[in-house]
């Protein structure tokens, strides 16, 4: 169970204990979906001795089943029961690994009950190095979910898009994903004509108008894991500079895509992306990392970026995804999930790279 393979590197690695809230390592190491614990108090604990135990409000009766579990009763104190259970695992100090994303009110409480006893660390980095390898049922479902969102490009471009706002556009994308999938991976980009310059662009109100370039951006999850792909369309033949640079973002993705290998550092994929569009004169609008790890949260290690000193491994999965964003103008981006396979980069995304022009 990858519980007690994380047990036993916490224990390699001199922690004491651990507390995890609900969310995606809680699920990877349990299975358990809590969804919307919101501020009820609800974590799991584990001893480096290898005993633990959920704690969880009773309204999660019927989701928590043959799994070691204390629910609490709203009108009681959760805490009082945290702390019995850190008594009854003697885990009264020492070097406890917390969930990064952890609620401050949780923390501020657990760290009274613990008597400032307990020195904390992030869970991230000692888990990292379970999460960053995949195995074979966990590369499936991404390959699923990633035919997923190459479907929803193949449909979208059958779609009446000229006049459609971007958030008309963007809520279309997340219909079809979820028909096909357990959900979105997270909220939809649509970006058109200058507002693609912006890479994480809010849809808004704008109309998609002929000579617009239009990045999409989006994902979708299966069996909690997450694929995000993007793609940049033309609506009509655009401006020759967008055209340029187009090219020259594919170019820089295919030259980092080949560049994948097994022993590679991830900054020297970054690194082919960077000089590819430095040489063709747009490197001051390259702003951004070239791509990050991907699998049951749509950011994870490892990061393609220019301090990524993660040494690629089969199994690894990731984003390969360059832009160029010229303000006032407009923006390319091209995006493709990885997975390193024999030794190789193997794109689990394959959904059309060439200019589209619809
Ligand atoms: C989770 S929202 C952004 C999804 C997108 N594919 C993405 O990861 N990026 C867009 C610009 C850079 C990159 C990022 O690192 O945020």
């Amino acid at each position: 169970m990858l519980l007690d393979k994380f047990i036993s590197l916490m224990k390699e690695r001199n922690f004491d204990g651990a507390l995890i809230s609900p969310g995606t390592n809680l699920y990877y190491l349990t299975g358990i979906h809590i969804h919307e614990a919101g501020e009820r108090l609800t974590v799991l604990v584990v001893s480096a001795d290898g005993d633990y135990r959920l704690l969880a409000p009773s309204l999660y009766e019927n989701v928590v089943r043959n799994f070691p579990v204390t629910f609490w009763r709203d009108g009681e104190n959760p805490y009082d029961k945290l702390a019995w259970i850190l008594a009854e695992f003697h885990l009264s100090g020492g070097r406890l690994l917390i969930e990064d994303t952890m609620r401050a009110d949780w923390l501020i409480n657990i760290f009274r009950v613990g008597n400032r006893g307990f020195e904390f660390y992030s869970l991230s980095s000692v888990i990292r190095e379970l999460r960053m390898r995949k195995d074979h049922r966990e590369i499936d479902y991404m390959k699923h979910a990633a035919k997923v969102v190459d479907r929803v490009f193949e449909e979208l471009l059958s779609w009446d898009l000229l006049g459609m706002r971007e958030r008309e556009l963007a809520l279309k994308i997340e219909l079809a994903i979820r028909e096909l999938s357990d959900g979105i991976s997270f909220e939809p980009i649509v970006a058109s004509g200058e507002n693609a310059a912006n890479p994480h662009h809010a849809p808004g109100d704008r109309r998609l108008r002929k000579g617009d370039l239009v990045i999409l951006d989006y994902g979708a999850k299966w069996k909690g894991y997450c694929s995000d792909i993007t793609r940049t369309i033309a609506l009509g033949r655009p401006d020759e500079r967008l055209v340029e640079i187009y090219e020259v973002v594919k170019e820089a993705q295919e030259r980092a895509y080949r560049a994948v290998r097994e022993g590679i550092l991830a900054r020297e994929v970054d690194g082919a992306v960077r000089e590819t569009i430095a040489k063709a004169g747009y490197g001051e609008y390259f702003t951004h990392r070239t791509g990050h790890g991907l699998g049951l949260d749509v950011h994870e290690e490892p990061y393609i970026g220019p301090d990524g000193n993660v040494a690629l491994e089969n199994g690894m999965t990731f984003t390969i995804e360059p832009g160029i964003y010229v303000p006032g103008l407009g923006g390319v981006r091209i995006e493709d999930d990885v997975v390193v396979h024999d030794g190789k980069g193997k794109r689990l995304t394959r959904a059309e790279r060439e200019l589209i022009i619809v």
